[in-house]
């Protein structure tokens, strides 16, 4: 048994800092040390986070035999490679979402940590939200009459230049792999599997990754999914459940929802608050440290198979718009 999990962090930029304020919150968890690939970068992160130590290389910290899991905070195009490093270290490891570039990479991830004996979990926090527990409750106990639609959207307006993540194809750019993501995950909580065809349409960004996509699901046990995404506009960032008799509204923001609306056949509604305690990345940190000190190697929550199979819904999107990244 377990008594308190040690956590090392790999990448100090922003979700590093987010998800270090989240484990503050998490009982039995704590931040040991911090790695980038600066050691002025990593003592500085380390000492606004409170972690004990700092290491300015990523080999360093997996060296360091206190920390039991890593939490991959880089850039789309290393989960992979870090991920490895990590697994090959011993380390469990919980690596930001999108998992990979694509489900060859999750495979290989995947394989490399059962091989290991490790745990393995992409970090799609949105299904640890309370909200988004309850609504895993309410899909678990049936939703009378079936769902019809899902329309889920996720636009963020990126005021930054084409070196940014988001537009930079060298590390793995594009609205689908960074927003699209969250949709389709939900797609893929909703209705347990992958759609039986996928219609899209797609602009593409001046550095050649997508900037505004469309895509609709079709499921041929009946239902339908609406999905878009997009990093040049603002849109809702909201999700809807409809059906035969009842409809669910997934509350803006739909990565860390805090209301949920149910739509019952009268004609009325019921609306639920769900307070986040804490930021929100305290949730899936937790439930990192209840699998590891339950012995599991993967989530029963968001496993790694699951992750594979929504890699391979992106893969087969982006192979309709001739979007490969250098690392494919
Ligand atoms: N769950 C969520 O809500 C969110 C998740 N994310 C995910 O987190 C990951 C990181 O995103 P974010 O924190 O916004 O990104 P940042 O650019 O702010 O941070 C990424 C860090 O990765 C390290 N890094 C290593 N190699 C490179 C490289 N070639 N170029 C740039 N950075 C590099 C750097 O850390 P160092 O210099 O210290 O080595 C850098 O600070 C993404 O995969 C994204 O999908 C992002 C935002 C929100
Ligand atoms: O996961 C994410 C959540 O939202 C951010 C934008 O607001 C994204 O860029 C990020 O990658």
């Amino acid at each position: 048994m377990i008594d308190t999990l040690h956590w090392g962090i790999i990448g100090c930029g922003n979700i590093a800092a987010s998800f270090a304020k989240g484990l503050r919150d998490v009982d039995g968890a704590r931040l040991i040390a911090a790695a980038s690939r600066s050691a002025q970068k990593a003592a500085r992160f380390s000492q606004e986070n409170g972690a004990l130590r700092s290491y300015g290389s990523y080999e360093d910290l997996l060296d360091d035999r206190e920390i039991d899991v890593v939490y991959i905070a880089t850039p789309h195009h290393l989960h992979m490679e870090n991920s490895l490093m990590a697994i090959e270290a011993g380390k469990h490891v919980l690596c930001e979402k999108p998992i990979s570039i694509n489900s060859k990479q999750a495979t290989r991830m995947a394989d490399a940590a059962r091989q290991a004996g490790v745990f393995l979990m992409e970090g799609m926090w949105t299904r640890f939200i309370p909200a988004v527990e309850q609504l895993q409750d309410w899909l678990s106990d049936g939703i009378p009459g079936g769902i019809h639609l899902f329309t889920a959207d996720f636009g963020v307006q990126f005021n930054v230049d084409d070196g940014h993540r988001i537009f930079n194809s060298e590390l793995g750019g594009g609205a689908l792999l960074d927003l699209g993501v969250y949709p389709v995950s939900l797609a893929s909580l909703i209705f347990k599997r992958q759609p039986d065809t996928i219609q899209t349409q797609v602009r593409m960004h001046a550095t050649g990754v997508d900037e505004l996509n469309t895509m609709l699901f079709d499921y041929k046990s009946g239902p339908l999914a609406v999905i878009t995404s997009g990093s040049i506009s603002r849109t809702p960032t909201e999700a809807f459940i409809a059906g035969k008799k009842l409809s669910i509204k997934i509350h803006s923001p739909l990565y860390c929802p805090s209301a949920l609306t149910l739509f019952k056949p009268d004609g009325t509604s019921d609306s639920y608050e769900f307070p986040l305690e804490g930021n929100g990345f305290n949730y899936e940190a937790a439930h990192v440290c209840r699998c590891l000190r339950k012995g599991m190697l993967q989530s029963d929550v968001m496993p790694v198979s699951e992750s594979i199979s929504i890699m391979e819904t992106l893969d087969s999107i982006r192979a309709q718009w001739g979007l490969r990244y250098p690392m494919d």
